[in-house]
């Protein structure tokens, strides 16, 4: 019997083929044959409406959600903080890679002594609007869309001084320019850096295959970043950062939730040790931040987005 193929259905972003592949390549490395499939998503495809105006959450994982349904791709891989923190029914996740830088960065142009004058920073992010109008209040944030490679070039055509981005995605497709800093202070999205591929939850076949790439560490820490987001945002947008490492066996989580305008932060840190529960940490930082005004500025976020 020929052995089954499997079908890895991927964004058609060079980002994402690059993630594809590398999915590809480890299955193929442990025997198992396989075919890309490359789908355009509705993230993709409207770039003139900021994100979080699109309403809904999931917009580039939705069409292969879709395509994994109808049996038209057998996984899919994804940048996991792209990934709604509930997943569709009958999907699951299959494995989490070993993660890779999880800082933000900002590509600048000219001279990038900029932070004490007036400057105009773009990004379609309401975390990082959130965490830069908070560190520099003077400065604007315009609003960015489109895949990375569109990002670079819409910055460079544009007067704008710099652009945030994930170092993650500009190094997996070797474009991160010299003209960057890291930003050290910003804490990343939940799960930034991190791929998951997702399978469906009765194919055996592909889950086992598939957890064969786990990597157990990672898998941890975003476990414990996107329950913080999942119990603060209750399923509606927020700037809301949350990263978890691990030092010496221990685990040292941090998590943020800015107001829009970054005026008001609610900021929460924590060491677990080795060998301590961590399964429920994300939940209780979360619980913490609600109980000290959080449950607060989450209606004055939810308001504001609704206008
Ligand atoms: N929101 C888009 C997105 N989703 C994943 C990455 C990069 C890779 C990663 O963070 O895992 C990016 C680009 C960016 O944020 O600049």
């Amino acid at each position: 019997m020929k052995p089954k193929t499997i079908r890895i259905g991927t964004r058609d972003s060079e980002l994402a083929l690059w993630q594809a592949h590398t999915v590809e390549r480890q299955l193929n490395a442990l025997g198992y044959e396989t075919e890309i499939v490359a789908v355009k998503s509705t993230g993709d495809l409207i770039l003139d409406v900021p994100l979080y105006e699109l309403g809904i959450t999931g917009i580039f994982t939705k069409t292969l959600d879709v395509a994994m349904i109808k049996g038209e791709v057998d996984i899919a891989v994804h940048s996991m903080k792209d990934v709604p923190t509930a997943l569709p029914k009958g999907i699951v996740q299959a494995a989490v890679l070993e993660r890779a830088n999880v800082d933000d960065i900002l590509v600048y142009k000219g001279n990038p002594d900029f932070y004490t004058e007036a400057a105009t920073i773009a990004t379609g992010s309401l975390r990082r609007q959130a965490q830069w109008l908070n560190r520099y209040p003077h400065h604007s944030v315009t609003d960015i869309r489109g895949n990375v490679n569109t990002r670079l070039k819409k910055l460079d055509e544009s007067e704008w001084n710099g652009a945030i981005f994930a170092a993650a995605g500009l190094e997996r497709i070797n474009k991160l320019p010299n003209n960057h800093i890291t930003l050290d202070w910003m804490i990343p999205a939940p799960a930034q850096g991190a791929m998951v591929v997702v399978a469906m939850e009765h194919d055996a076949f592909c889950r086992e295959a598939v957890a064969k790439l786990n990597h157990t560490p990672t898998e941890i820490a975003t476990h414990i970043e996107r329950q913080f987001l999942r119990r603060l945002e209750g399923g509606c947008t927020a700037p809301i950062g949350a990263l978890a490492s691990s030092i010496d066996g221990a685990i040292r989580f941090e998590g943020v939730l800015l107001s829009i305008d970054g005026q008001e932060k609610l900021h929460i840190e924590k060491v677990i040790p080795p060998d301590a529960d961590y399964t429920n940490v994300g939940n209780d930082c979360a619980d913490e931040i609600l109980q000290n005004g959080g449950v607060e500025l989450m209606d004055k976020i939810r308001s504001q987005l609704k206008k």
